[in-house]
């Protein structure tokens, strides 16, 4: 099976609510999207979102990246010298996770098609259902409220509380929501940097003082801030899960080795695929450092592709892959089936998606 040609296409979708976080406020999902094209045939598809706040990449600086380094590195290759085309990929360009993340996915993608095999049981996995929180963005309390009752009523039992705009207003914003949804509520809030070492451990011991039962926080200080994280680990009440300040899998063993967090977030956008999110989860199992997986704000495509992730890994014990369930539509065919909360892993070989609805796409 060899590779021809490497398409780009972008699609726009509307989000149901706006998200918004410490870091940025959007309203609809604007990613790339690629298509990987062999003499077989067969097709991989990959997809990125500009995620610019967290990991620097833009919508241009994906196309760029792909167009001028990774294309030209892949085309011509054989999907068979897997490892091979995974050191090449890693090595054709410095950074750019995310345009690395996307053709990794589409290359696991067509290594699966290649071998007739659904991607989680290449990877060794048995499981094939997962339950994932919903996002509550940060405004103010009342309409937080509106959106957490809202996500209840959808049958979401794990809320992702985001936090650290005004800091201030963070443990009202957490007491109405706590006091509003049913006690087995699972609660997680995330801060995405948006308080200092100090700051964040006045706030969640606070919120352990009021009994608001906070699952644990994610991303409390500044990504760079290695000494702060691990500063508020030791003395918080509330776990520390790092999101943002690791990237790399040599990131995650710094932070497990410093014990500056107690959990870690792995994201494929920050790691650039599923190549590298396989050594994170080592290290974690190594260290016996519980993960979750998360997302940016993504279609189902990429999403999709931390499912089989997730259904593969028993050290990712939390998921937060609730990129689809935010979208007002979805215009991806194939793939896991998202029902709410559940996600059913696809048993198609590869990871299952079909392709993009007609006229949802726009080639570039
Ligand atoms: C969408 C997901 N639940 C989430 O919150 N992801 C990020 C932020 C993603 C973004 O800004 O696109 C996170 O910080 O965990
Ligand atoms: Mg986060």
């Amino acid at each position: 099976m060899k590779i021809t040609e490497v398409r780009l296409g972008l699609i726009s979708v509307p989000l149901r609510v706006p998200f918004k976080t410490a870091l940025r406020s959007v309203s609809s999902v604007e990613d790339v999207i690629v298509e990987i094209h062999t003499d077989t045939g067969a097709v991989g598809y990959g997809e990125a979102p500009p995620t610019g706040v967290i990991t620097g990449d833009t919508t241009g600086a994906i196309i760029g990246a792909i167009r001028d380094h990774i294309a030209k590195t892949i085309v011509g290759r054989d999907v068979d010298e897997f490892e091979d085309l995974m050191i090449a990929l890693n090595g054709c360009i410095q950074k750019n996770t995310s345009a690395k993340a996307a053709v990794d996915m589409a290359l696991w993608d067509l290594y699966g098609q290649l071998y007739k095999i659904p991607v989680y049981k290449l990877m060794g996995g048995a499981k094939k259902s997962i339950v994932t929180d919903i996002t509550i963005s940060v405004n103010d309390p009342e309409e937080m409220v509106r959106d957490a009752l809202n996500a209840i009523d959808r049958g979401y039992d794990c809320l992702k509380v985001k936090v650290g705009k005004e800091p201030e207003k963070d443990i009202a914003r957490l007491s109405a929501i706590r006091a509003a949804v049913p006690k087995e509520t699972c609660i997680r809030i995330d801060a995405n940097q948006g308080w200092t070492p100090k700051e964040a451990v006045r706030i969640l011991n606070g919120m352990q003082e009021k009994g608001l039962d906070i699952e644990f926080v994610e991303q409390p200080v500044k990504a760079h801030d290695f000494d702060g994280l691990k500063y508020v680990t030791e003395r918080s009440y509330v776990p520390v899960l790092a999101d943002e300040s690791v990237f790399s899998p040599q990131d995650a063993l710094t932070i497990m080795q410093m014990g500056a967090a107690d959990l870690v977030n792995i994201k494929l956008m920050k790691c650039g695929g599923l190549y590298n999110a396989l050594k994170i989860a080592s290290a974690a199992e190594v260290y016996g450092v519980e993960c979750m997986i998360g997302c940016m704000l993504e279609a189902k495509i990429s999403v999709n592709a931390a499912v089989h992730l997730a259904c593969a890994k028993q050290i990712i014990t939390r998921v937060d892959l609730d990129g689809p369930v935010l979208c007002s539509e979805d215009p991806i065919l194939g793939g896991a089936v998202f029902n709410e909360k559940d996600i059913t892993v696809s048993d198609e070989p590869g990871l299952g998606i079909k392709g993009i609805e007609p006229g949802k796409i726009r080639y570039i």
